[in-house]
């Protein structure tokens, strides 16, 4: 296909998509999607493959239109700097979600001059946070609205710019004097504080609140939904079963688990601080959920369970320290017994749309400024696996449908 002919097939591929997704709205009783913090938010239950797979076909369609001058300019080093500054601004507190304020009435309560605040405002505009319906005059739009309405999302928006966005500057540096390191003391994060994150949140409780709360943001989307966990594996097929939840936290991902299978049982495994916040009030579920202190790098007290599930642990590690978390699960481990992870991954180029796949490249860089850590693709996967021992049969990589996580599953030989 000629290059210009491929313009034509995205253009017609765009045009079939487009449809579906008006049809489906049209039947649905949706107004269809914009920007304005009045207006309901789209609901895509049902065409969210149609969906990713028309922004795929834009994001083709607009980086092959753009100049490579352009696509340089499509990402400045300035993108966070206002939304930076509306955080740091308080500029959501001071905009309820149904009201307008103009620039002079936000300088009042900001104390900022009138130039900068329309500045920073109409730089963030240009992302379609806030806008202005008049001039002068600054409204919500959906995307201001969502970060004014939940703390979550803002939180995570606030550690970005306030812990990644500083890291990120001195992360070169980090890789220049400390080549390869996978250690977190030797990250940019360091360099930029002089300690690593977990210091830094340790001795900073606002900070910590604010880390812990943007974690929480991706309990619905499409990274880590707990409807990810409970759709995404055959745990029916498990049949009565136990399943050892190794650094499963307070046991949110086990009860729910629990709920939706009710011939399994779970014992969550986690620090002793964690474990002495865990408690189960459902009386459905109650005796099917156990909690024990353990330290993952130590030889797993729960013998011959069924699976040993792992979710969230391995992004915070590096590989040395993974292998230590892997080899102590095998002498509990009976023949058969599986390994379940849960975690981020980062599918090979092009093996997934590319604005999903700059997405887990983001995040995966992310990890390395705050941590030296990353994200792990096949191959360091199935390595992962092959250096904590033969006694491992690594199994592969399964995909969830509709999110950005996947099941990594290994066996034990026995
Ligand atoms: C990101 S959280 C994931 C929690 C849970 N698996 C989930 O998906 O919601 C990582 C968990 O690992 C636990 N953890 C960290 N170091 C640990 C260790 N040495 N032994 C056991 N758990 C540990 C933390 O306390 C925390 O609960």
């Amino acid at each position: 296909m000629s290059n210009s002919s491929q313009l034509l097939a995205l253009a017609s591929a765009i045009q079939t998509q487009v449809t579906a997704i008006h049809e489906h709205l049209a039947s649905s009783g949706q107004a269809g999607p914009s920007f304005n913090g009045q207006s309901p938010e789209t609901n895509y239950a049902g065409i969210d493959d149609i969906r990713a797979a028309t922004l795929e076909s834009l994001t083709r369609l607009h980086d092959l239109l753009s100049t490579p001058r352009e696509i340089l300019q499509h990402r400045s080093p300035t993108d966070f700097l206002s939304r930076h500054a509306l955080d740091r601004l308080g500029i959501y507190d001071v905009i309820p979600v149904n009201e307008t304020r103009t620039y002079e009435q936000l300088s009042a309560t900001t104390k900022q001059p009138v130039r900068t605040l329309r500045r920073i405002l109409r730089h963030a505009m240009t992302q379609h946070i806030f806008y202005e319906p008049q001039s002068g005059v600054v409204a919500h739009t959906q995307v201001s609205r969502l970060l004014t309405e939940n703390s979550k999302i803002r939180d995570y928006y606030g550690t970005v710019c306030q812990e990644v966005w500083p890291a990120a500057t001195r992360t070169v540096d980090a890789l220049e004097k400390w080549p390869g390191s996978t250690q977190r003391e030797e990250s940019g994060y360091v360099l930029a504080t002089g300690k690593p994150l977990q210091q830094v949140l340790d001795e900073n409780p606002a900070k910590h609140k604010r880390y812990d709360n943007a974690m929480g943001s991706f309990a619905n989307d499409r990274t880590f939904s707990f409807e990810h966990v409970i759709k995404g594996f055959d745990w029916a097929s498990l049949g009565s079963a136990t399943v050892v939840d190794v650094g499963g936290g307070v046991g949110t991902v086990s009860k729910a688990l629990a709920k939706a299978y009710p011939k399994l049982n779970f014992i969550v495994e986690d620090q002793p601080d964690v474990v002495a916040n865990a408690a189960v009030e459902e009386e459905e579920i109650k005796e099917r959920i156990k909690f024990i202190e353990h330290d993952f790098f130590t030889e797993q007290p729960v013998d011959n369970a069924d699976v040993y599930f792992i979710r969230r642990v391995f992004m915070e590690w590096p590989d040395d320290k993974a292998v230590l978390i892997l080899r102590a699960l095998l002498p509990a481990m009976k023949k058969g017994a599986r390994v379940l992870i849960q975690d981020f991954y980062v599918p090979e180029p092009g093996a997934c749309p590319l604005w999903q796949e700059r997405r887990f490249r983001a995040s995966d860089l992310l990890a390395l400024a705050l941590e030296n850590a990353g994200q792990r693709e096949f191959e360091d996967w199935r390595a992962l696996f092959e250096t904590a021992g033969p006694d491992f049969q690594f199994k592969g990589v399964t995909p969830v449908p509709n999110s950005d996580v996947v099941f990594i599953e290994a066996v034990a030989r026995g």
